[in-house]
């Protein structure tokens, strides 16, 4: 039999923990959703501490005149080629990049105003066009900004890719993904041969490691900076009164499409709840399981408030499947659910993010729409990204200004 033509395709991702790019490099064959994807590698590249500080405070509400965003932009387009560059010289080239970039700004559609007056907007630094130059190497950019054209959230985007890549022939499946922040897709059973697609929905579901990670750099004096496999949260008991407030939060009852970020889930609702928690005067493993409790709580109510019915597995995706005490919180939550990872379905459940994105780009370059208006709320579906083709006389070499 013929082999399928394929391409290689890197993915990169830095997400809203900005604690490093993601980076893989796959193999991908086929059309729309019916793809070969084979993932070659993957690593992650850690921001430098100077360079993280600063996009946390940016993201976080920092002034920055616009000579310095652009200079911004540009070191964490660095940073990503310098990502890409060190997959191929792992791996060897490739055709194509997929470069989500890092978030810094999201602002979701104005709940309940005509999207076409309000559209959302989110703003991704790392330019793809100095990407492709530096790497020489055709690059996809600004991945959201179609959707949110199209009256969408311009989030989660990650949905269609779970739909082709993890989808099930008779079980329905969450693919619940614990970044910053969480988010989900229903993915209803699709059987073989797998012809039209089933309607997948999802949304982000709030606060995934965000404020717990917030919570330990506060408690630690920066010394931790996340609630290693939730060991201290373990030592701590959740406050039950303190969770049902926070859940209060309109955010958890708004209807889906909805997305959010770091803007409502950082470190001012962190100091509300810090500031909640000190009239129990709770010690913080107890604060840190109260956290950690309203990310279970939050996942799981949403399910139950928001599914036309349970799934019969929940798959985890992002850092936040480490935390095993958030995983059992949720569990406990979810008791007739079967909760594993995407990496038990075959999908690294590290590296899937990053994937996600390369698929994206192979979409882009397929001119197939890589938005689902059902998640984002879109009145269209939209080709994704911005394609920059490396231009010689551009090559500048990575790591030199
Ligand atoms: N072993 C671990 N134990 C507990 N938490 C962990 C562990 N490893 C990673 N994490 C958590 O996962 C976070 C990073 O997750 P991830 O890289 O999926 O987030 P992100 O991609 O930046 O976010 P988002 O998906 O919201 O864009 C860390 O900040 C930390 O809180
Ligand atoms: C604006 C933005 O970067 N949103 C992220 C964030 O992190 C998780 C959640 O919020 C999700 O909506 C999205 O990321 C993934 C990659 C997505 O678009 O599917």
């Amino acid at each position: 039999m013929m082999k399928k033509p394929s391409l290689r395709v890197i993915g990169l991702i830095s997400g809203t923990s900005v604690d490093g790019i993601d980076g893989v490099v796959a193999t991908i064959a086929g059309t729309g959703y019916d793809l070969q994807v084979d993932v070659i590698g993957g690593d992650t590249l850690a921001y430098p501490a100077a360079l993280r500080d600063q996009a946390l405070a940016v993201g976080a509400g920092a002034p920055l005149a616009i000579a310095d965003l652009a200079t911004l932009d540009d070191a964490i387009a660095r940073q990503f080629a310098q990502a890409a560059q060190t997959l191929i010289d792992q791996y060897g080239p490739v055709d194509l990049i997929g470069s989500h970039g890092q978030t810094v700004f999201h602002r979701p559609r104005t709940a309940g105003s005509p999207s076409e007056t309000h559209l959302a907007y989110s703003l991704q630094l790392g330019r793809g066009d100095l990407i492709a130059a530096l790497t020489q190497c055709p690059t996809v950019s600004n991945f959201r900004q179609a959707d949110i054209a199209a009256g969408g959230e311009g989030a989660p985007l990650v949905p269609p890719v779970d739909l082709a890549l993890l989808s099930h022939p008779t079980r329905t499946r969450c693919i619940q993904n614990i970044g910053g922040i969480g988010n989900v897709a229903l993915l209803p059973p699709w059987p073989a041969p797998r012809q039209t697609p089933p309607k997948v929905i999802g949304w982000d579901t709030g606060p995934g490691n965000s404020l717990i990670d917030l919570a330990v750099a506060q408690f630690t004096h920066g010394q931790q900076t996340y609630d290693r496999d939730g060991a201290w949260a373990a030592q701590g008991t959740p406050h039950p009164a303190l969770v049902a407030h926070w859940l209060a939060h309109p955010y958890f009852a708004q209807l889906p499409p909805k997305s959010t970020g770091r803007e409502l889930f950082g470190q001012d609702f962190l100091n509300q709840c810090l500031q909640d928690a000190a009239a129990y005067d709770l010690p913080p493993a107890d604060v840190l399981a109260c956290l950690t409790e309203l990310t279970a709580c939050s996942i799981a109510h949403s399910y139950q408030t928001f599914l036309p019915q349970l799934p019969d597995e929940v798959l985890l995706c992002g850092g936040g499947s480490h935390n095993q005490s958030l995983v059992s919180r949720l569990q406990a939550h979810l008791p007739t659910v079967t909760i594993q990872t995407t990496s038990a379905a075959g999908v690294a459940a590290d590296l899937k993010e990053a994937l996600a994105f390369a698929v994206l780009a192979y979409w882009r370059q397929q001119a197939f729409p890589g938005n689902l208006p059902s998640v984002t709320g879109a009145r269209q579906e939209a080709v994704l990204g911005e394609l920059w083709q490396p231009t010689p006389s551009a090559s500048i070499g990575i790591g030199r200004r």
